[in-house]
């Protein structure tokens, strides 16, 4: 299981910090990303893919600053963005060979792994259909198995479901618990229902900087016990930390799974 160390990292955007001294280990299982619009959570996970750049800090897998060899992490990372690909001029077929070869796959491999992950999430009948001709939650489909090729070491979720119906979600959810096992995955999503089905370990953002961390278990129980109710959902442990006032981090306290 790989580990994903982001340490002190910052982003500065015209004098405002969009993420301050945000450290964080990520060491295995699921963790869900929470916070308000506008908290840093998308932002964070570019800082951590290199899609943004950042102004103080450096991001590790397994030890290794992926700023001094940003070419390995094509291979090691993958990221399901928010708003599917588009390409429309290509079919599914030729987006997921185009993807696999930036990832430096052979075409074999590459063909094995486009049919393997294409049946995982249902889209097998549709290898040939023209990207434009996809519909919104096909497209997201496509967009979770771009991120899978490779068998990437670390997996970045960013509002994955949003277009899934009800049973491709389930799908979906169960992909990423199996995929759990041997990645790190982090995923951001408003659906409680995606972090109750998914998440091992919550960090909450608030205006750029991590305010509370914890597996979901000792979070509940935290939750519970201010709150003198055993029955919490997710959803009204989300609640609880996100209006509650004050950090559960001491200065070096960041570890989440371990
Ligand atoms: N390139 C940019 N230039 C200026 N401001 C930016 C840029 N990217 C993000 N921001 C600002 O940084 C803050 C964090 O944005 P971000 O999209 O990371 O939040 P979020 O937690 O993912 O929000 P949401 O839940 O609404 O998706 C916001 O105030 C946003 O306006």
């Amino acid at each position: 299981m790989a580990q994903l160390t982001v340490k002190n990292v910052s982003r500065k955007v015209d004098g405002t910090d969009i993420l301050s001294s945000v450290t964080i280990a990520f060491n295995h299982g699921v963790t869900g990303l929470i916070g308000a619009n506008g908290a840093g959570k998308s932002s964070l996970l570019r800082a951590i893919a290199l899609l943004d750049p950042i102004s103080e800090g450096d991001v590790l897998i397994d030890g290794k600053s992926i700023l001094e060899n940003p070419q390995a992490l094509y291979q090691q990372l993958g990221f399901v963005f928010q708003h599917s690909p588009s390409y429309g001029h290509l079919s599914v077929n030729e987006f997921l060979h185009y993807i696999a070869a930036m990832k430096g796959l052979t075409r074999d491999i590459a063909d094995s792994q486009i049919t393997h992950w294409l049946d995982k999430v249902n889209m097998s009948a549709f290898r040939d259909r023209m990207m434009s001709d996809c519909s919104g939650g096909m497209k997201q489909r496509v967009g979770i198995v771009q991120a899978l090729l490779g068998n990437p070491k670390v997996l970045l979720l960013d509002e994955p479901t949003v277009a899934l119906d009800h049973n491709e979600r389930l799908a979906f959810y169960s992909l990423i618990k199996d995929i759990s096992t041997s990645t790190t995955v982090v995923i951001v999503s408003h659906l409680s229902d995606d972090i109750e089905a998914l998440a091992d370990h919550l960090v909450f953002l608030e205006r750029g900087k991590v305010t509370q961390i914890g597996d979901v278990q000792s979070l509940r129980q935290q939750a519970s016990q201010a709150l003198s109710d055993t029955n919490l959902s997710i959803s009204d442990v989300i609640t609880y930390f996100m209006s509650s006032v004050g950090s559960n981090l001491s200065e070096e306290v960041v570890e989440c799974g371990a």
